[in-house]
């Protein structure tokens, strides 16, 4: 067992956005969270990276309860994360934004800044190391000088992956990677997604292009008002008539 939820449930007043999800994430495979819009996807990623506390229920990591640890505390323990909207400084470089990434695995604070310290001049070597390595893997080393603000769409997700890969995750959790890029780039983030696998990452991801999820995802769960309405393979969700319904009708997954 990887990364499992037990009864995790978010409430914002009235309204329940996450309703008791049990699920678990499997080392080294795709994981896929799916739904329609409003379905619960984003505030689960937010509650297991942190960005929100559950109202109930708990999250484990390899075996131990992170359940209301602090966001970089969550991210130390090897969980990264990438937005829906790009989080990333447009009028900075690729690489400028990346080397930010690998900050979270060094020491150095604002004294060993202002005596530019030999620690700092180590880590500050490491971090430009790490990022190239990121942009390298990631396929970025044509623009990794160039202004993230003059990126094409695909570009921005391949950076954000690469910011998260900079933190050194044991898994990564992507939302929406796919989104606003059109069907050769989206294949191509595909592959990353594969290749991030191979090297030992977990990966799991929200993504509404269903043609791409069933190709790619191991595993499913499928979302629908903060419920956990069916989980499995690519088939089992196909022929689900739980989720054909609440895609209405089906013509959205097929
Ligand atoms: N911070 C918040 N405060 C109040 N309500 C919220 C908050 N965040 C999300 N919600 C509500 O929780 C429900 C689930 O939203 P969420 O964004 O998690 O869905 P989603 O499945 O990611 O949707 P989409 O596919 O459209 O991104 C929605 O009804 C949303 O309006």
């Amino acid at each position: 067992m990887f990364l499992e939820t037990k009864n995790l449930t978010k409430k914002f007043g009235g309204l329940t956005a996450v309703h008791n999800v049990d699920f678990t994430i499997e080392k080294g495979k795709i994981n896929a969270i799916i739904g329609p819009n409003g379905a619960g996807k984003s505030t689960f990623f937010n509650l297991i990276s942190g960005f929100h506390p559950p109202s109930s229920g708990s999250i484990i990591l390899k075996g131990q309860d992170i359940t209301n640890m602090p966001p970089n505390k969550i991210a130390e323990m090897g969980i990264a994360r990438t937005f829906q909207t790009t989080n990333l400084f447009e009028q900075s470089t690729v690489l400028d934004n990346v080397v930010v990434g690998h900050r979270l695995r060094t020491r150095s604070n604002l004294l060993d800044a202002i005596l530019r310290t030999k620690r700092l001049r180590r880590e500050e070597d490491q971090c430009h190391e790490k990022a190239l390595e990121v942009i390298r893997f990631t396929g970025l080393e044509k623009v990794a000088g160039k202004l993230v603000g003059s990126l094409t769409q695909e570009e921005k997700k391949r950076t954000a992956f690469a910011l998260a890969l900079a933190t050194e995750p044991e898994i990564i959790f992507l939302d929406e990677p796919a989104a606003g890029v059109n069907p050769d780039e989206t294949e191509g983030l595909a592959e990353l997604m594969n290749k991030m696998v191979d090297s030992g990452i977990t990966v799991c991801l929200i993504e509404h292009k269903m043609q791409m999820i069933m190709k790619l995802a191991d595993k499913i769960m499928v979302l629908n008002y903060g419920e956990k309405i069916a989980e499995g393979t690519a088939e089992e969700i196909q022929n689900n008539p739980a989720v054909i319904k609440a895609y209405l009708g089906g013509s959205a997954i097929a």
